[in-house]
């Protein structure tokens, strides 16, 4: 780093804020705001290089020519900005959540695009993982793991969905296995999933979800185990949350019968519910989810 070039220094509420090294200290370095203010102090290691065009982006972190936690988050900040809401660090996917739905980035044309392709070729995406996956259980005859981990509501969920679909798409049978594999979620997350202040569709369980291939590497079968359920969710909640979406799909939509058999009524009437305090899930749409059985 030197004196007069632009750096990423530390800013309380964005994180970092671009600036220039005015003076260098033993530990710490002077730092001039970009944006204008007064110079600040910063500790050395939380000042960080920055790249010359800070609003140019890359499809991989690596390929910044400074690859540090602050390039890396402007660099996904700008993709962000753009819709381009995935991002690599070599054969590791970084999602942003963008909270709209992206259609054309799910759409058929756009997974047949990743089919057979090497990642790194095309955009990132979380096909071009999911086709890694395949290829390499297919040359190294392994199975292969994804592991999808972030904080709750960043989107885990989704992806793996997406992950899912793309492989029974690609490489199911297309036979009714793979809408199988892919129609179990619904009944999953309904049993496993909440609204939290977090996130209106959390899922509250964790799961392990296999997908089995045959020797002619197509799909033939799934397998979820699941692990840790938040139970006592069924008895209490915190404010503004909710129990399980099914006990409210079934208030809002099971058949007289079944309203009758379980003494179902209003979500309103039972103690085990904090649903007059909490809005109900965006679009989860309680009662078209339960079509009467
Ligand atoms: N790729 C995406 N496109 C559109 N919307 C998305 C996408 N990813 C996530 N979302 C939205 O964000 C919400 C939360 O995402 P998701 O349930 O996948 O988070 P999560 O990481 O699984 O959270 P939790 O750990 O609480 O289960 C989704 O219900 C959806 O509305």
């Amino acid at each position: 780093m030197e004196d007069g070039k632009s750096v990423w220094a530390p800013h309380a509420a964005d994180g970092f804020q671009l600036g220039t090294i005015v003076d260098i200290g033993a530990d710490s370095l002077t730092i001039e705001p970009l944006r204008g203010g007064k110079t600040f102090l910063a500790p050395v290691n939380q000042v960080f290089s920055a790249e010359d065009d800070v609003n140019k982006h890359v499809e991989d972190n690596c390929s910044l020519m400074y690859l540090n936690e602050a390039t890396l988050l402007n660099n996904v900040r700008v993709r962000y900005s753009k819709d381009k809401i995935y991002t690599f660090v070599a054969n590791i996917l970084i999602a942003v959540n963008p909270y709209v739905d992206l259609p054309k980035l799910y759409s058929a044309d756009s997974m047949k695009k990743y089919l057979g392709r090497s990642l790194g070729t095309l955009p990132p995406h979380v096909y071009a993982i999911a086709d890694k996956a395949y290829r390499d259980m297919k040359v190294l005859k392994m199975s292969q793991s994804i592991i999808v981990s972030g904080e709750s509501g960043a989107g885990k969920t989704e992806n793996t969905k997406f992950v899912l679909r793309y492989l029974t798409s690609s490489y199911g049978t297309g036979q009714d296995i793979d809408e199988r594999i892919v129609e179990a979620n619904p009944l999953l997350e309904a049993f496993g999933n909440a609204k939290t202040v977090r996130n209106n569709n959390s899922s509250r369980f964790g799961k392990f979800v296999e997908i089995h291939f045959n020797e002619k590497n197509t799909v033939v079968g799934g397998f979820v185990s699941h692990y840790l359920l938040e139970k006592s969710r069924i008895c209490r909640q915190s404010s503004e949350e909710r129990n399980y979406h099914i006990f409210y799909r079934l208030c809002a939509g099971a058949s007289e019968d079944i309203r009758h058999k379980y003494h179902l009524t209003s979500p309103d009437s039972f103690r085990m519910d904090h649903q007059r305090h909490a809005d109900g899930p965006r679009g989860s749409g309680d009662t078209s989810t339960c079509a009467a059985p």
